[in-house]
């Protein structure tokens, strides 16, 4: 007999409305995404990742007063500490990037004296220090492991010339510094995605700014969330070319494989970033000359649309995009670490401003209860 008076379960929290939000609004019936209001494809046309991660965090575009005020605090605030650098050099090169990342933000968080000052303005001033420390760290993990070292970040030059310079040791053409820019403003917030949500159920507890990032990483860590764009080149890889993408596919299939950067939880009609962000991978591939590339992407796309109707999301252009950069393959995720810092953080805010400790229930399933004698 069902048990009427058993509760719905959710798996996975899917389609479960936890909370409200004035940070971004994903739309999947319009495709749209919009950060404070503003459709993303129109701020990633006009706006650079500055002036978004500002209004990611005050709710408005800067003026130019107040884009020089903040520019100038990141400046300031962009060189890897030499505690922060001992720290990474003690962990082997074989670690995973995410997993120095996520080390490197617990040490920046110790060594504050203010990590568990709760206020907005220190909080903001927090989520600035690691927005601003953050590409030193991914950049300095990414040349140890070719036996470089770290370069010390210059301030003549934009957030994303800045990350490419520490990274390469020179700044590349503008169209690559566009490219890579884009990719920041697009992976920059995207509403309860599981590691924004773990930052919020961290926060719900009061615990500190720092403990929601490291545990944002945790979660952003796997392939199912932001280790996608990982695997996503792993599998451009294992493929090789273009005319084996079908094969590969129903094998891919046939052994129930997830193919890693389609599907998404919220859209199921296609993710509405990644049209922008193939846009910037096309100008990467004619700036590079790989058409290779391209072909592999779009066979493997087509394919994988026809045989179940599973669309990219922004993981999908956004792996070759980093590989045809010249970044590691297991740096990307990092990177989506050092854009999705803002969105954690505004996000680790607005819970704080209204605050309910995140607490769901379970329905128990185990054995009834029992007794030792
Ligand atoms: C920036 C981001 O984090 S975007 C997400 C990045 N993650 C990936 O690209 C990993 C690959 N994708 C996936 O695993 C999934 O699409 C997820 C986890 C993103 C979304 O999953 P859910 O919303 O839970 O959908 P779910 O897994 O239930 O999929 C529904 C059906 O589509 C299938 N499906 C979904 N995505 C894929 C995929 N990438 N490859 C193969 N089949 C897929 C599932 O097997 C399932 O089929 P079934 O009903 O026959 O069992
Ligand atoms: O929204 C999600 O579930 C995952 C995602 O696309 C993101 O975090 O950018």
């Amino acid at each position: 007999m069902t048990d009427t008076t058993a509760p719905e379960i959710r798996k996975g929290l899917a389609g479960v409305v936890v909370d409200t939000t004035t940070i971004s609004k994903v739309n999947p019936e319009t495709n749209s995404l919009l950060y404070r209001g503003y459709p993303v494809q129109e701020l990633a046309a006009h706006c650079t990742f500055e002036q978004v991660a500002y209004l990611l965090w005050n709710g408005e575009l800067p003026s130019e007063s107040e884009l020089a005020a903040f520019v100038e605090a990141e400046h300031s605030q962009r060189a890897l500490h030499p505690d922060v650098k001992t720290v990474i050099d003690l962990l082997p090169t074989t670690a995973h990037p995410m997993d120095v990342v996520r080390t490197a933000v617990s040490v920046i968080g110790a060594q504050d004296p203010s990590a568990d000052d709760a206020s907005p303005s220190s909080n903001l001033a927090k989520a600035v220090r690691l927005y601003a420390a953050l590409p030193a760290v991914i950049a300095y993990d990414q040349r140890r492991r070719h036996g470089l070292d770290a370069i010390e970040a210059r301030d003549d030059l934009s957030y994303a010339e800045n990350f490419l310079y520490v990274t390469f040791g020179e700044v590349p053409d503008p169209v690559v510094v566009k490219a890579f820019d884009v990719s920041c403003i697009l992976y920059a917030e995207h509403s309860f995605n599981a590691s924004t949500f773990t930052a919020r159920v961290v926060t719900s507890t009061l615990s500190d700014l720092y403990s929601a990032v490291v545990a944002a990483i945790g979660t952003l860590k796997g392939p199912l969330h932001g280790g996608a764009n990982e695997a996503v080149m792993h599998v451009f890889d294992e493929i090789g070319t273009a005319d084996r993408a079908e094969a590969w596919l129903e094998d891919a299939l046939a052994s129930k494989r997830k193919i890693m950067g389609f599907g998404h939880r919220v859209y199921k009609n296609g993710d509405s970033r990644v049209p922008t962000m193939k846009a910037s991978l096309e100008t990467l591939v004619e700036y590079y000359d790989r058409p290779e590339m391209l072909e592999l992407y779009e066979t493997l796309e087509e394919a994988m649309v026809s045989r179940k109707n599973i669309k990219p999301n922004l993981d999908y252009p956004s792996g070759p995009a980093y590989n045809l950069m010249g970044f590691d393959t297991a740096t990307f995720t990092p990177i989506f670490v050092a854009a999705r810092v803002t969105g954690w953080t505004a996000h680790v805010m607005e819970q704080l401003a209204a605050n309910a400790l995140i607490r769901p229930l379970s329905a128990y399933s185990g054995p009834e209860e029992r007794h030792l004698a």
